[in-house]
């Protein structure tokens, strides 16, 4: 994790279908950075296959590298200035984890985007432009949704 690199597909699933399984994820859930393999996305549609459930929609933020680069290290910045830094707010692992995404996440917009369900929002714009965009993509698609959002890496 600290050098960017995914960790097993049997952990995230396994931390995931526990916490759907808890009696308030029938009122619905939002997945921020999960899943994020093929694995983990056939592993999911199984779990709520069983359970009776789908995916009303998953939502794309697309970053250029620049500003991810950009991102990342204003985030280590302020973490450092604050105490809390993240051992992999690095370039050397966010370009791990850019290699990761487009190896391993990237191929899931086809996957969703074949279902119908995938929405693309610009994350380069401001963030409150970024929130009322996501707001309006989840809105179309009705009530008692369970959202899946496939973060940038
Ligand atoms: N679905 C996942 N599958 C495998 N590893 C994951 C998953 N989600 C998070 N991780 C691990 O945690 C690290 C940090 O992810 P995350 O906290 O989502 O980043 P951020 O906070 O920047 O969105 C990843 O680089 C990876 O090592």
């Amino acid at each position: 994790m600290e050098r960017g690199e995914l960790v097993p597909d049997e952990l995230v699933v396994a931390i995931v279908a526990e916490r759907i399984s808890r009696p308030d994820a029938k009122y619905g859930f939002i997945l921020d950075g999960f899943p994020r393999t093929i694995v983990q996305a056939a592993a999911l549609d199984d779990i709520l296959r069983a359970a009776g459930l789908r995916l009303d929609s998953v939502l794309e933020l697309d970053v250029d590298e620049a500003a991810l680069l950009g991102r990342i290290l204003n985030r280590a910045k302020d973490a450092t200035a604050n105490g809390h830094a993240r051992a992999d707010d690095t370039e050397a692992a966010l370009r791990v984890r850019l290699e990761e995404y487009g190896r391993q996440t990237k191929p899931l917009a086809d996957y969703y985007r074949e279902q119908g369900i995938l929405k693309s929002v610009d994350g380069l714009q401001p963030i409150d432009k970024v929130a009322s965009s996501l707001l309006e993509a989840i809105h179309t698609q009705g009530e008692g949704v369970r959202y899946a959002a496939s973060s940038s890496p």
